[in-house]
């Protein structure tokens, strides 16, 4: 599986740098997980990575695949706001990106986005629109959308955060499953998450943001189980370096 190198990544908004000469490597088949305080940067960065413009903003950086070959239609991108479109079916919408592409309507892709409807529990929903859904659940098809690319590098910004507590631990469960070998880049707000599904943690933080490593998180099986003690201590140490980090824009 391939990992990914980005190498100085900068980004700017009407004069304020956001972050520059960044650097972070992704390694293949593992799971680095990226946490920080809200606007720091971490949706601009997953989306320099992703190769979506700045909208408004100056980027720049190299970002390349470690096998040497294009990233092109090898990145599946899971963002922020669901992007579902409201015209189409829950099922067109998990299977959006093979009918852009021209395919999507044979049997077989049916099959695959119903199947993984019904691992999110959405079965029932299949052709409705997406404006009859609740917000966890427009999450949850956002993100059987993105299972459904079958990418080997997959970019996740929060994916499990309008998920109540029970829904959340359970699609952790399964996308670690599914997503098990696979290149992945999560974004996300609660340490836990991180602890439990990420084999790197990196903290980005200050103006303009930095990267650095959070450490080895506890040598446990991946989905790690949170309530092992360790697990606990680890969270709370991750608690105190995100509080470090978030006031250190504040003190420069
Ligand atoms: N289109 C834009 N125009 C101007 N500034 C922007 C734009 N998009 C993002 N920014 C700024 O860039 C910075 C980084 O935003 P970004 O969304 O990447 O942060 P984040 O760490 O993902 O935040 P959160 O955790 O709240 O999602 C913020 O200060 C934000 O205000």
């Amino acid at each position: 599986m391939p990992g990914v190198s980005i190498h100085g990544a900068a980004l700017a908004y009407a004069g304020r740098t956001v972050f520059d000469d960044l650097d972070l490597s992704l390694p293949g088949g593992e799971w680095t997980a990226l946490l920080g305080p809200s606007g720091v940067g971490k949706s601009s960065l997953l989306r320099l990575i992703a190769g979506l413009p700045a909208a408004g903003g100056t980027a720049a950086g190299s970002v390349r695949a470690t096998d040497g070959a294009s990233l092109a239609g090898r990145i599946a991108y899971m963002a922020q706001r669901d992007l579902l479109l409201p015209w189409l079916s829950v099922l067109d919408n998990v299977r959006l990106g093979a009918r852009m592409r021209g395919k999507g309507r044979d049997a077989d892709s049916r099959r695959v986005a119903m199947h993984l409807l019904d691992t999110m529990g959405l079965a029932d929903r299949a052709t409705d629109r997406p404006g009859s859904l609740s917000g966890g659940m427009r999450q949850r098809v956002a993100l059987a959308r993105t299972l459904f690319e079958d990418a080997p590098i997959v970019l996740m910004d929060e994916p499990f955060s309008a998920l109540d507590a029970v829904t959340r631990f359970q699609l952790q469960e399964m996308a670690a499953s599914l997503l098990s070998g696979r290149t992945v880049l999560l974004v996300t707000h609660d340490p836990m998450e991180a602890l439990r599904l990420a084999g790197r943690i990196m903290i980005l933080s200050g103006s303009p943001a930095r990267l650095r490593s959070a450490g080895d998180p506890p040598a446990l099986s991946i989905p790690r189980d949170p309530f092992q003690p360790e697990m606990a201590e680890r969270a709370a140490l991750l608690f105190q370096q995100l509080g470090s980090g978030s006031l250190e824009g504040a003190a420069s």
